[in-house]
């Protein structure tokens, strides 16, 4: 059991990889606390645990600083600690992102690839971007990170207890493949890693960051079948990663096993980018 006797708080882990995350920590004895803005979601999760898994759901659009505030009391009021958080709540796409423009651009570029073409290059994927749309994914991606993070910390540190915090970032963070605001917040989430991991690692407190390259989870769902069929052409290992490989990832940040790492990004990815 490398999670016994800790407790653990993993955000979006009402579906896909967070809730591969939230199951495999209870399963590896942690007491879990499953956030997420579709409290539904998680309420389900927390109930499809093994029987005798400690576990506590929580609805919070993380993306909102006293909602999270909220989030921490409740965990502080239920188990006066925490170990282990995952920052793994995120989403690829919001309105007026220019999500719908990349993917436009992608599967352009892609019909050109298919037919022996030179692909144009994209040079205006900001001009669709709004400012809410822009705001919105940042929020999410970046200010949720922080807000969660902060409190994770003081949690820790007022319990007298070494932790280990992991972000959840993506491949696009480092390829900048992908539309602007989702590779921008990833990106962001890497340098707050960093920085964190810098600040806290006299205090035992350890950040990590996994990036995941193309995840079989819901949020795929949200891009074209030509991007993901150019995806999976791009992966080495040959497959769309499962949920359950990047929450063993997640596993391995979490727990003692990496003991020797912080600061540090995992590109969890079968290969797509080598580092
Ligand atoms: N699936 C992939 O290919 C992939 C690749 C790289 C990175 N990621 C990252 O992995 C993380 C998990 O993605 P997933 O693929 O499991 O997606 P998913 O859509 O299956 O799950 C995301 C979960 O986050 C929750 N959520 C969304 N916004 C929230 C908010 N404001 N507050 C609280 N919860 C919120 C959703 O309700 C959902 O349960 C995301 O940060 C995503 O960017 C995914
Ligand atoms: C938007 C999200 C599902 C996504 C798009 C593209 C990726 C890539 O590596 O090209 C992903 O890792 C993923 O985050």
């Amino acid at each position: 059991m490398r999670l016994a006797d800790k407790v653990a708080l993993v955000t979006g882990a009402g579906s896909g990889i967070g809730r591969a995350t939230a199951e495999l920590f209870a399963a590896e004895g942690a007491r879990v606390v499953l956030a997420d803005i579709d409290e539904a979601a998680a309420r389900r999760v927390l109930e499809s645990l093994p029987a005798g898994s400690d576990g506590l759901a929580w609805g919070c659009d993380i993306a909102n600083g006293a909602a999270v505030e909220r989030l921490f009391a409740a965990v502080e009021r239920r188990y006066g600690r925490l170990d282990v958080l995952v920052n793994n709540a995120g989403l690829g796409q919001v309105p007026g992102d220019g999500f719908e423009h990349y993917q436009q651009r992608m599967a352009q570029r892609n019909a050109q690839l298919a037919v022996g073409q030179t692909p144009d290059v994209f040079t205006d994927m900001i001009v669709d971007l709004t400012d809410a749309g822009w705001q919105r994914l940042l929020a999410i991606n970046v200010d949720g990170a922080f807000y969660c993070s902060r409190a994770a910390v003081r949690l820790m540190i007022a319990s007298g207890r070494k932790g280990s915090i992991v972000n959840v970032a993506s491949l696009s963070a480092l390829s900048g493949e992908g539309p602007l605001a989702y590779c921008t917040a990833k990106a962001a989430m890497l340098g707050m890693t960093k920085c964190l991991a810098r600040d806290l690692g006299p205090r035992g407190i350890r950040v990590n960051a996994v990036c995941p390259g193309p995840t079989r989870t819901p949020i795929m769902q949200s891009i074209s079948a030509e991007w993901v069929q150019a995806l999976e052409r791009a992966i080495p290992l040959g497959h769309m990663l499962e949920p359950e490989e990047i929450a063993r990832t997640n596993l391995f940040l979490a727990s003692d096993e990496s003991s020797a790492f912080t600061g540090q990004t995992l590109a969890a990815s079968g290969g797509m980018l080598m580092l």
